[in-house]
């Protein structure tokens, strides 16, 4: 057996900032070294930052990243961390390969340097390309055919990116082939919920077949509507848990592993770049580091005893949400969030998260009541930003509303959609006025059913709770306060926002149900026919009212108008509204089935 101590960063680039993200690897890999470790490990795409969309298709993008990754080599070895090996995910190009796109020969890939003595040693890239879901990668990328082998300290390591590991064959195949003593998957899995139990046995499914533990290193934090939760993990060959990283954080994560050494495991001795046959189009291409087995270390293991994760599963969608604020805002240079304050329960959750995401002190919500507010809407909204110390205005909206209808008389719909645009204008006046980002608090029912108002309450640039069904919305908000209250704080969310019966309060004693189904039933039918294609008549058949199916599909169909303008917000579940269904707005087809 051999002993090699591993670092893998958890870590939190930003889509184009090539110069900070390389920064980040400089300060980790520096720990790593400080820490001992014989080799440290970043996320795909740990350069660029992941996902880099259409950014993938410009030339000088991808040259810019060749070129980090040749600097980042260099600075490495400058800073005295030359003789640590360091795996980073970058884009690159595969030469030779024609025109595309009207670009220059050599398409984009998504690949794996490991850098060492100051230059860019190993390349491959990532061999199983997903395409379907967040992922458009056959849109961006060509695939690899390699897979690197590294023996270092005698032990055989492999590396593959991401996908690589959840497909069968290719990388995995060949890791098997090439009887690695450790897999390493650099990784830009994004957050959904329950997915940390999939990626778990994955892992576990995987190390089993190639015989090698594995070592998976995910990003953490938050990217347009992508939340990256980190999770990443360590499985020996025979899939026992060896480590696992903390959720939605940074960490840098070092383990002392013990691993066959290469020649008794059986893999013969390489020759620097010797390639071997290829496997399900993947070639195992080997290379020398260095080839006697260290003295293990003494004493005290780099620690790591799996850490169980003592978050709910509501916790954890909780989390992401707070992940995802936090990140779009400070990502896109805002210092503050401004949202209205109704006294309902979407707007209590979204100001609540965005307190978490960002602090008190920076959030500004307003009060803004018309003619057909309730009292407890400004009672409760009041109660709130007293309970969360955030800063509230109240514009009352009456007059607003009056004087433009002296100006254009309105009457039903129109008349009552007038409020949530007369809302929508002082709000994103005052984000002109005061820089803050405007955060909308529609929730996924509202989404699925159209069920708000076109430059009204849809106004904004981040939506923090649009993935969230409004039954979830409500478990959100009472998790929330039982863990203020299992901490001995004050419980964030009046209970009476909580517990009354919702209301756009657009017209006198409007309420939810009189337009929708109660949410129960209502939720239950959209997450069929959202998350699984379902069509009526197998929605029939699962016990729902055929008029109502008819009626809700109805809703939904329509409203792709609506929701093509709603703003970007976190995704936390398998199919988001967003890149994980895209459906034409222009459409006949009756989903009758
Ligand atoms: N296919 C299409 N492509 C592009 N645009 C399309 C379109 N179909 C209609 N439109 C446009 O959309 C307009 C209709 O949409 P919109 O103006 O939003 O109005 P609409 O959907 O008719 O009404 C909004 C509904 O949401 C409810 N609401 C509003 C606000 C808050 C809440 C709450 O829960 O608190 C609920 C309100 O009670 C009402 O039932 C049409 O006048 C037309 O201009
Ligand atoms: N009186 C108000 N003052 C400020 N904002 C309001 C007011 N009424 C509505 N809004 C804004 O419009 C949004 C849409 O209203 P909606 O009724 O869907 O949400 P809610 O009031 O937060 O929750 P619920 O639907 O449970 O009543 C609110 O979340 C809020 O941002
Ligand atoms: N970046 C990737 O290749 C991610 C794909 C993978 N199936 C995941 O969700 O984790």
């Amino acid at each position: 057996m051999a002993q090699l101590r591993i670092a893998m960063a958890q870590v939190n680039p930003t889509v184009g900032d090539l110069d900070g993200n390389s920064r980040t690897v400089v300060d980790c890999a520096r720990r790593a070294h400080q820490a001992g470790a014989h080799l440290a490990v970043f996320p795909e795409l740990m350069v660029t930052g992941y996902p880099v969309e259409d950014l993938a298709l410009r030339n000088s993008f991808v040259s810019a990243s060749v070129k980090a990754v040749a600097a980042l080599a260099e600075r490495l070895a400058e800073e005295g961390l030359g003789e640590l090996p360091v795996g980073v995910g970058y884009l690159s190009r595969r030469a030779g390969v024609g025109e595309r796109y009207g670009q220059p020969a050599g398409t984009p890939q998504n690949a794996f340097a490991l850098l060492y003595r100051g230059r860019v040693e190993i390349t491959s890239a990532k061999h199983h390309l997903p395409n379907y879901g967040v992922f458009d990668e056959f849109r961006h990328f060509v695939p690899g055919e390699t897979l690197p082998v590294v023996r270092l300290h005698g032990v055989d390591v492999a590396f593959a990116v991401c996908e690589d590991l959840w497909q069968g064959g290719g990388p995995v195949a060949a890791a098997r082939r090439a009887r690695a003593g450790l897999l390493v998957t650099l990784n830009a899995s994004p957050y959904e919920r329950e997915k940390d139990d999939v990626r778990m046995e994955l892992c576990q499914r995987r190390a089993r077949e190639t015989g090698a533990a594995v070592g998976y290193v995910n990003m953490s934090g938050g990217q347009d509507e992508l939340i990256f939760d980190g999770d990443s993990l360590i499985v020996d060959a025979e899939g026992e848990l060896i480590a696992r990283a903390p959720k939605f954080e940074e960490d840098l994560f070092v383990t002392d592993l013990a691993l066959p050494a290469a020649e008794d495991a059986g893999g013969h001795p390489p020759r620097s770049e010797e390639p071997e046959d290829a496997v399900d189009g993947v070639r195992v291409v080997r290379h020398l580091h260095s080839s006697a087995p260290i003295a293990p270390y003494a004493p005290e293991p780099a620690v790591l005893t799996p850490r169980a994760d003592p978050s709910s599963d509501v916790g954890e969608v909780y989390r992401a949400l707070v992940v995802g604020v936090r990140d779009y805002v400070r990502k896109n240079g805002f210092g503050s969030v401004a949202l209205a304050l109704s006294g309902g329960i979407d707007s209590a959750l979204a100001t609540t998260v965005a307190v978490d995401a960002v602090g008190g002190d920076r959030v500004h919500v307003l009060l803004l009541p018309s003619e057909h507010s309730s009292e407890h809407s400004v009672s409760d909204a009041e109660d709130l930003a007293a309970r969360q110390g955030v800063a509230a205005r109240t514009v009352a909206i009456a007059p607003i509303v009056e004087a433009f209808e002296q100006s254009m008389p309105l009457e039903g719909v129109a008349a009552e959609n007038l409020q949530a645009r007369v809302r929508g204008t002082l709000l994103m006046g005052l984000s002109n006025q005061e820089g803050h980002l405007v955060l909308a608090t529609g929730n996924k029912s509202e989404l699925a059913t159209g069920y708000s108002t076109l430059y009204g309450d849809s106004v904004g640039g981040f939506a923090p709770i649009k993935d969230c069904w409004k039954s979830l919305v409500w478990q959100l908000a009472r998790w929330r306060n039982a863990e203020a209250e299992r901490t001995g704080a004050v419980p964030p969310i009046p209970e009476n926002s909580i517990s009354k019966p919702p209301s756009a309060e657009l017209r006198p004693g409007q309420v939810d149900t009189d337009s929708l189904p109660e949410y129960d039933l209502l939720d239950g039918m959209l997450d069929t026919y959202i998350g699984t294609d379902k069509g009526m008549r197998e929605l029939t058949l699962d016990g729902y009212d055929p008029e109502l199916v008819h009626r809700v599909i109805r809703m939904v169909d329509k409203a792709e108008y609506k929701r093509r303008q709603y703003p970007p917000g976190p995704k936390i579940s398998s199919r988001n509204f967003g890149r994980d269904r895209r459906l034409p707005i222009t459409n006949r087809w009756t989903p009758r089935n």
